[in-house]
């Protein structure tokens, strides 16, 4: 088991610094995304599921640990191979969230589904993390929710074995989360769903394809024709097996490490037809500087010794903003990243930790209410806290690459998506394991 609680001591780690370019080919895990959906439909599905090549890592075995508490027969013993046998859901149950938005925001709508009472809590963090419009909209769909506090962790959902559903407005603009998680369950409300987003742009589109894509791969019939209307039919979900894709935003700091040191990163088994946006990340490495391939053996990226800067709107693709950042703060021209004001309501505020974290390095950047501005200049090593975000581990990591002394406060909070990351990133560097 990996390390699933909050309290888990600080692991400080002082970035390796590169003296040559990077050359690796890696296999890195699976997609978080793809796993914890693939857990939660399989777990609503008639039959059996099987996961190939699943993610192990905190929010993974997390999800896993939840749904075994409301009833799930859950199997995460074989690293390559995980099995799901659905079963009534029940309570009384607790679900450990952690910090996970994928399960503070896809694991009440399935709670709706059980008999009886599903308490949830995470970390302290996890307590101010957007979950009101699901709760609001949970609600007017007739689930019995109690809170605590205004919208927020922790809650203790009412179950009754059973959800009307019907119709239900929403603003996601605070996550996608908001509105996969509403999906994923809803073949199984007696009447299906139809969601209707009201407000300003929801992020991450790409995810919300993801659920879809894999909606209707158990077999739920979907439609999203409509701009921020998704309309799912009732019926049932199949058990089928799940082919889960390495992790493309997991594998970004490591193509990230290709471009700051003039190297080549290979990501294997990269597939053909990805439901990940690789459409997307490819143009913005490549307006970095770097050159993107798919090949047979993997996705592969190459820098050409330069970073340059870049100005986009990253709102498809905003939990990469910490790692692009870091390559931003390396460019040889200023950077303009926007539309990722949401970003404040990740593993932390991502803009402030990233704006004060390189700030205090010597860098010249500027918070904006929807992104930021990255004038590069040279930096010094120091102290950078990590915040519990992964991916601000990530950002120091990719930083310290060309900039010695770079030491995280706690590198094992990499452990939420990849414990494996220092090792895997100190033998990418030093080409020692
Ligand atoms: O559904 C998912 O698996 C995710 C959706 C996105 O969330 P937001 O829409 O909150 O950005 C993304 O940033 C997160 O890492 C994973
Ligand atoms: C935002 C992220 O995570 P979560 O799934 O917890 O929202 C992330 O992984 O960058």
């Amino acid at each position: 088991m990996g390390n699933l609680t909050a309290t888990r001591p600080p692991q400080p780690w002082t970035a390796p610094t590169a003296s040559d370019p990077v050359s690796a080919s890696l296999r890195l895990p699976g997609s978080k995304s793809m796993t914890n959906r693939a857990l939660v439909l399989s777990a609503l599905a008639t039959g059996p599921s099987t996961l190939a090549k699943p993610l192990r890592a905190r929010d993974t075995e997390l999800m896993a640990a939840g749904l075994r508490a409301m009833g799930a027969h859950v199997s995460i013993a074989d690293d390559e191979r995980w099995l799901l046998r659905p079963h009534r859901l029940v309570g009384p149950a607790h679900v450990d969230v952690g910090l996970a938005g994928t399960i503070m925001r896809f694991v009440p709508p399935v709670a709706g589904l059980a008999d009886g009472q599903v308490t949830f809590d995470g970390d302290p963090a996890a307590r101010t993390r957007p979950l009101g419009p699901l709760i609001e909209a949970l609600r007017s769909l007739g689930v019995r929710i109690d809170t605590t506090g205004p919208g927020s962790l922790p809650l203790v959902v009412q179950g009754t074995g059973r959800v009307t559903g019907g119709e239900v407005v929403i603003d996601a603009s605070a996550s996608s989360q908001l509105v996969s998680g509403l999906l994923l369950a809803a073949p199984r409300f007696d009447r299906g769903l139809v969601v209707r987003h009201v407000g300003p742009p929801v992020p991450s589109a790409p995810h919300l394809r993801m659920t879809v894509r894999m909606l209707r791969a158990a077999g739920a019939a979907v439609d999203d024709s409509t701009t921020d209307v998704w309309v799912v039919e009732p019926g049932p979900l199949t058990g089928r097996g799940w082919e889960i894709e390495p992790d493309l935003s997991g594998a970004v700091p490591f193509f990230a490490a290709a471009l700051v040191t003039g190297g080549e990163v290979t990501l294997q088994g990269w597939p053909r037809g990805s439901a990940q946006p690789v459409e997307l990340l490819r143009p913005l490495l490549e307006q970095m500087g770097a050159e993107v391939a798919l090949t047979t053996e993997g996705l592969t990226v190459r820098g050409g010794g330069r970073v340059h800067g870049l100005h986009a709107d990253l709102s498809d693709v905003s939990e990469l903003t910490p790692v692009l950042a870091a390559l931003a703060m390396l460019a040889d021209s200023p950077s303009v990243l926007t539309g990722v004001g949401h970003i404040r309501g990740h593993e932390t505020d991502r803009l402030a930790a990233l704006a004060r974290e390189f700030t205090a390095l010597g860098a010249d950047v500027t918070e904006e209410p929807d992104g930021l501005q990255i004038r590069p200049r040279p930096l010094r090593g120091g102290m950078f806290r990590t915040y519990d975000d992964h991916r601000m581990a990530h950002a120091a990591a990719v930083v310290g690459l060309a900039v010695p002394g770079i030491e995280l406060d706690d590198v094992a909070c990499t452990s939420k998506t990849m414990p494996e990351f220092p090792a895997l990133w100190s033998t990418m560097v030093t080409g020692k394991s």
